[in-house]
C-alpha cells in the first residue's frame, strides 16, 4: 500500500468526507477533514465563515491546512469540493499525495440535494439550473488526479473498498 496521504477530490456531497472516514478506518490510518479543521478553527459552521468572513478567507485557511496536511504521510485527508480551484493547492496535492477523484453524475448527484443545501453555502438560494451550471463548470478543476472512481451506485463502503483497491494497483 502506497506510504504517501491520500487526497480525495469531489464535487459536493459526492462522499469525500463519508467516504473518507471509511477508507481511513479500513487503512487504519488517521482521517483529516479540512472543512472540520477549517470550522473548529474559526469555531462556526462554512455556512457562517462564508457570511462573516467571505469566501476568500475561507479558501485562504483551506490552503495554509492543505499545505500543512499535505507534509504529512499516510493520512486520508478530505479536501472541500472547491479546493481545486486554487491552482497552488492542486500542485501541492498531485505533487505529496495520491489524489483521488469521487465521481458521480448529475442524475444521482440530484438526489441527494436535500441533505446538502443546509450546510454548503455555495448551494444555498441556487436554483436546480444554477446548481446544475456550477457542477459543469466544477468538472474540469478535477480532471488532474492520480485515480478516478465512478461512485454511481455505490454505497459508502463499496465506494471505500474500490478507491483501497485501485491505491493496490498504483
Ligand atoms: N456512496 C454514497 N451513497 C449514498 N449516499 C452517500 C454516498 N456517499 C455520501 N453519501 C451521503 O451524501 C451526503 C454528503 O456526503 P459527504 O461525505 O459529506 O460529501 P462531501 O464531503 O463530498 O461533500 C451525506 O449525507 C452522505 O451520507
Ligand atoms: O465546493 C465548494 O466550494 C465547497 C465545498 C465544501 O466542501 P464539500 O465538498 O465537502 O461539501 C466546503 O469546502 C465549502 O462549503 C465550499
Ligand atoms: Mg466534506
Amino acid at each position: 500500500m502506497v506510504k504517501k496521504s491520500i487526497v480525495l477530490i469531489g464535487f459536493m456531497g459526492v462522499g469525500k468526507t463519508t467516504v473518507g472516514k471509511e477508507i481511513a478506518r479500513k487503512l487504519n490510518r488517521n482521517f483529516v477533514d479540512i472543512d472540520h479543521v477549517i470550522e473548529r478553527e474559526f469555531n462556526m459552521p462554512t455556512t457562517e465563515i462564508f457570511k462573516e468572513y467571505g469566501e476568500e478567507t475561507f479558501r485562504k485557511k483551506e490552503k495554509e491546512l492543505i499545505k500543512r496536511y499535505t507534509q504529512h504521510r499516510k493520512l486520508v485527508i478530505s479536501v472541500g469540493g472547491g479546493a481545486f480551484l486554487q491552482e497552488e493547492v492542486k500542485y501541492l496535492c498531485l505533487s505529496s499525495a495520491v489524489v483521488v477523484f469521487l465521481n458521480i453524475s448529475w442524475d444521482t448527484w440530484k438526489d441527494r440535494i436535500y441533505f446538502l443545501t443546509r450546510t454548503r453555502p455555495n448551494l444555498q438560494g441556487k436554483s436546480i439550473e444554477e446548481i446544475k451550471q456550477l457542477f459543469i463548470e466544477r468538472q474540469p478543476i478535477y480532471k488532474d488526479h492520480h485515480i478516478k472512481i465512478d461512485t454511481d451506485n455505490l454505497n459508502i463502503g463499496e465506494a471505500a473498498y474500490k478507491v483501497i483497491n485501485a491505491l493496490g494497483t498504483i
